[in-house]
């Protein structure tokens, strides 16, 4: 069996260590779960504090009903810590409010007894079971830590649980039943678990940040489609796993035409939405594996997987017809549009996003030239223009 002494001392310091790091933390980025997830360590470590007094102090209130007390609160922080990060605290932090107040009130007479030790247990199993919820509905890009802190949580849970039922065994069976030995042996993995769980926290943490800042610096917050760097990103992957299939690749390019009118004629605003509603179009024609992004001001660019030179005509001619045959009602205007396309393609083991997308920019270019509101896929070559004109 593990030292008990030597258990709570290392999670003492753990805990001390990891709630000093969220709160250090809190105070660069200003990020409130941060500062419930410093506390929570923090009343973890008061709690140990307040029921290692018990050697030396023969006061039941602060060494049973605050450490109690406080082994309650910690969780609930950290709960709240989790809800924070995400984003589904609207309402519940009253309700954790109350359980805290309520606990505080059944616990008033019955701490120095065993009860006040079950009806402990089962509310930090409850909590810890709703927390594990909490990490398992998580969207997370480290799945093999989400599981383990989730396996912790519902552990953790799974022994309080126990612990509880061993506590309350004499009672109902009236007969003496020595549990010394495993409870001691569920505090010490009480504490281990309680540990564990703050030092895989802060790991989940930065995976979760990390993918949002990464969203936010790949994403478009117009259109919510990728923007450009994304699309060179995410593009240059795919056209590199396609090349190694063999699959052919077109290229998109789509400018909206005479857009510097909506602006003048309608207002900023409502050329933004001019913009979120031409983007609602193009994903409407897009297939699972196609990505759509907004590269410029009123210019949008796709990749289509396996698409020949002649599908993606096609597709971009669907989208042509589309926002022609439709108009933005917005503000109480009626406002027609139509977009301009080039489309490029290729089965060249050395194209590149750069080199595709210049060559669908030119004849978006020439499509502009030829009276805008059309699809072209082919440069002048020997004297001929294959385009479609509407
Ligand atoms: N509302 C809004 N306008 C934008 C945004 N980004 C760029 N623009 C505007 O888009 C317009 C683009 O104008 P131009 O490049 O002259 O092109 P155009 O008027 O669309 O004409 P053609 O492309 O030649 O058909 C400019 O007036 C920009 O101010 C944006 O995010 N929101």
């Amino acid at each position: 069996m593990l030292h008990l002494p030597t258990v709570i001392s290392i999670s003492l310091l753990l805990n001390i260590l990891i709630g000093g790091f969220f709160i250090t933390v809190y105070n660069y980025k200003k990020q409130r779960c941060y500062l419930y997830l410093g506390a929570s360590c923090a009343v973890f470590v008061v709690a140990q504090i307040f029921a290692c007094l018990r050697i030396v102090l023969d006061n039941t209130f602060i060494t049973h009903y605050l450490a109690d007390l406080c082994i309650i609160i910690s969780p609930v922080l950290a709960i709240i810590g989790l809800q924070k990060v995400t984003h589904t605290h609207s309402r519940t932090s009253r309700h954790f409010l109350t359980l805290i107040f309520v606990s505080a009130i059944i616990l008033l007479p019955i701490y120095a007894v065993t009860a006040g030790q079950m009806v402990t247990s089962i509310i930090i199993a409850t909590l810890f079971m709703y927390a594990a919820y909490l990490v398992h509905k998580m969207k997370c890009a480290a799945p093999i830590q989400q599981k383990i802190l989730s396996a912790c949580f519902i552990s953790h849970s799974i022994i309080m649980y126990i612990q509880s039922m061993m506590l309350a065994a004499p009672h109902i069976t009236n007969t003496v039943l020595d549990f010394h030995q495993p409870l001691q042996a569920i505090l010490i993995n009480h504490i281990i678990l309680a540990t564990a769980t703050a030092l895989v926290l802060p790991f989940l943490l930065f995976v979760n940040i990390e993918e949002k800042l990464q969203r936010l610096v790949n994403h478009d917050t117009l259109t919510c489609l990728l923007n450009r760097r994304g699309f060179f990103m995410q593009g240059q992957a795919l056209l590199k796993q396609g090349i190694a299939h063999q699959q052919s690749f077109a290229v998109v390019m789509i400018d909206i035409d005479h857009f510097k009118r909506v602006n003048d004629r309608y207002g900023h605003s409502t050329g933004d939405t001019a913009i979120k509603w031409i983007a609602q179009h193009i994903m409407a024609q897009l297939n699972d594996h196609d990505i759509a992004a907004r590269i410029g001001g009123e210019e949008f660019a796709l990749l289509l997987p396996d698409q020949s030179l002649y599908q993606a005509k096609e597709t971009a001619q669907r989208l042509c017809d589309a926002i022609r045959e439709h108009s933005l009602h917005f503000k109480g205007n009626s406002i027609d549009l139509s977009v301009s396309v080039g489309i490029s393609s290729s089965y060249d083991a050395n194209a590149s996003i750069k080199t595709l997308l210049d060559q669908a920019d030119k004849r978006l270019y020439i499509a502009k030239a030829k009276g805008r509101d059309q699809v072209v896929i082919c440069d002048h070559q020997a004297g001929q223009m294959v385009n479609n004109t509407m």
